[in-house]
């Protein structure tokens, strides 16, 4: 993993993003597909909102994911797996990039056919505690028919990534609108942030 952890580091200091192939073999993506809460898909999950606590929002006509929040002390053992990669990953950077990263917070999260994330920034007006988005895709056999990239906007022009099963794409919260295009099949992720402070100490 370190060597993973490493071009991370470089991609993020040199380009803002970065993206790492089989960030989870495809047994560990298996493992997690397998869970409950997957098979269950968007049934089981929650609509997602646009906005935080009191300003949350449901908005069709700007996202039309289902997501699930991830509690690490209950998470099933595929998902602690994930968790623990992004833990190991954050100790990382931090030495790697002399940050002060301290926690993360992830869903579980599922897009329907035909559904998407319209351009946005992940970092909230009146909470700039998220650092990095991290994403990791679970989608076996995903080809570029299926649609569903994500759009990075970057200074030299956009840049589409396919939500292929085990990669990871990772980038500054603060920086980089993107968006999730329509896909005809139903596109399964972990969508996780990075943050400089404690996930307790965010519901206070
Ligand atoms: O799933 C993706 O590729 C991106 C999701 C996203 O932008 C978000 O949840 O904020
Ligand atoms: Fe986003």
């Amino acid at each position: 993993m370190i060597t993973v952890f490493d071009s991370i580091a470089d991609d993020l200091a040199e380009h803002g993003y970065a993206i790492a192939d089989q960030f989870l073999s495809q047994q560990e993506v298996n493992n997690i597909l397998d869970l409950e809460e997957f098979k269950n898909g968007a049934e089981s999950f929650k609509k997602a909102g646009i906005g935080k606590n009191k300003g949350l929002q449901i908005n069709e006509a700007i996202r039309g994911d289902y997501i699930q929040w991830l509690d690490r002390s209950s998470a099933p053992r595929p998902a602690v797996v994930y968790l623990e990669r992004l833990s190991d990953m954050i100790h990382f950077l931090n030495q790697a990039l002399f940050l002060s990263l301290k926690d993360y917070e992830v869903h579980m999260t599922v897009y329907p056919p035909g559904s998407f994330y319209k351009r946005h920034l992940d970092q909230f007006k009146q909470d700039d505690h998220r650092k990095l988005s991290v994403i990791c895709y679970l989608n076996n056999h995903w080809q570029e028919e299926h649609g569903g990239q994500l759009r990075m906007y970057l200074p030299d022009g956009t840049r589409d990534i396919l939500p292929v099963a085990g990669r990871l794409v990772c980038f500054r919260s603060d920086q980089i609108e993107h968006e999730v295009l329509p896909a005809t099949r139903e596109r399964l992720s972990l969508t996780g942030w990075i943050l400089d402070q404690h996930s307790e100490l965010r519901h206070l």
